[in-house]
């Protein structure tokens, strides 16, 4: 039996990080996708195959355990854990899991899949069991830069191992989304996995990556928004490599040590994620020209409040500055400290401009490229 799976990468337009402490944030799909092909073998050829195969294509690892090691090693607690009441993986759990990992010797300069790899036998064991399977993955997300790679890692592959449990499996449609019941349950999981890689995730990233749309989100609701406005957005990877996790517990850091100063800073995202939301969905006669200006505004806010969270850096504010001489705005996308920055393209703006922006960006060995905004989330396809 053979299941396949996609999931979209994400922008953040707005609120990154304040998201974490309770702050609104908007954010939306990309046409960036991670797919996960799930292949269980046949009765007979199962009781010769006992392994669990994770293949990363666009890497060439594999990695692989047999499910009797799997079932020596990973603690299974009939209490707490099916397929239908997502749990999180406690402590100890994930120290065996390590064990797991480690066995695998990966390459050391990709040592940053470890997590990765954790997340994936905990939701593949969570929702599976203990049974054969090889599980292939390829992504179009560059990985740790700021677009959601491990969200739609996580949703990807909790939406293969969700359908493959499907009874009714329609064949030959192409992709197709998921029910409303199944989409909760997958997002639930993707969270848990999320945890393992992020430490502390707001939920955004699995969220926008299961559902799609463009999405304001506070403190785990969602608000689909309906944008009544063309927006464009030129995404630059600076290609500094940086960790989500250790970016987010440094701004949880530093509330801790300046609770009132870091509260206001957060109020303020919060104002401009909402102020960012009304603006896109309003339907009044205000020109597009004039709200392109208000969203201009808003994002040199946001990145001023990011950079007061100590997340930017100094590539950031390269690609920033680099954008602004062609009068062009940006800020940070996701976790910042490297990664990709956001530039908003108006409508009155010239291809000519922005060849040059793009040209004089890409000297500095960055990487620019567009994506479509707000398209689907997770589908399946058998
Ligand atoms: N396709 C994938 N296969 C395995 N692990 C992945 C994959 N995509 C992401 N990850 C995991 O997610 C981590 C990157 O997540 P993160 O630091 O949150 O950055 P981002 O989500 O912005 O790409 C990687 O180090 C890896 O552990
Ligand atoms: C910084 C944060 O707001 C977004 C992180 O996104 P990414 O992993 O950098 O793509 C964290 C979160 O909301 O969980
Ligand atoms: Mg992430």
């Amino acid at each position: 039996m053979e299941v396949k799976a996609r999931a979209p990468g994400k922008i953040i337009l707005a609120g990154e990080h304040a998201v974490v402490h309770g702050s609104t944030a908007v954010a939306a799909a990309i046409d960036l996708y991670t797919y996960v092909t799930l292949r269980f073998p046949l009765q007979a050829a199962a009781e010769n195959n006992d392994r669990l195969t994770l293949q990363l294509k666009d890497l060439s690892l594999e990695f692989s355990w047999s499910v009797s090691r799997l079932k020596e090693v990973i603690p299974f607690d009939s209490n707490t854990s099916s397929p239908s009441t997502p749990a999180s993986c406690s402590g100890e759990t994930l120290k065996s899991i390590a064990v797991l990992v480690e066995e695998q010797n990966i390459p050391e300069e990709k040592i940053w899949l470890s997590s990765g790899i954790s997340t994936f036998l905990w939701l593949y064991t969570s929702i599976r069991g203990f049974n054969p399977a090889t599980v292939i993955i390829t992504t179009e997300l560059p990985y740790g830069s700021g677009l959601g790679s491990s969200a739609a890692f996580c949703v990807a592959l909790t939406s293969a191992l969700i359908a493959s449990s499907i009874s009714d499996k329609t064949r030959g449609e192409g992709w197709c989304s998921l029910d409303e019941t199944n989409l909760e349950l997958l997002n639930k999981w993707a969270f848990e996995g999320e945890k393992i890689i992020h430490g502390k995730p707001s939920g955004i990233d699995n969220t926008v990556s299961a559902y799609g749309n463009m999405i304001k989100f506070c403190s785990g609701e969602i608000t689909r928004l309906q944008s009544n406005m063309p927006l464009r957005m030129l995404i630059t990877n600076t290609k500094v490599g940086r960790n989500t996790k250790a970016l987010v517990s440094g701004v949880s850091e530093r509330t801790l040590r300046h609770p009132d100063a870091m509260k206001s800073v957060f109020n303020a995202v919060d104002s401009i994620s909402k102020e960012l939301a009304a603006i896109i969905q309003s339907k009044d006669e205000v020109s597009v020209t004039e709200k392109e200006e208000s969203i201009k505004e808003l994002m040199e806010i946001n990145q001023g409040l990011l950079q007061s969270m100590g997340v930017s850096h100094s590539s950031i504010d390269t690609v920033i500055r680099t954008t602004l001489k062609h009068k062009l705005t940006s800020k940070l996308t996701g976790a910042g400290g490297g990664g990709c920055v956001l530039t908003l393209l108006p409508t009155v703006v010239s291809g000519t401009v922005v060849d040059k922006a793009v040209e004089e960006l890409e000297s500095y060995g960055f990487q620019c490229f567009t994506a479509s905004i707000g398209g689907n989330g997770a589908e399946i396809c058998f």
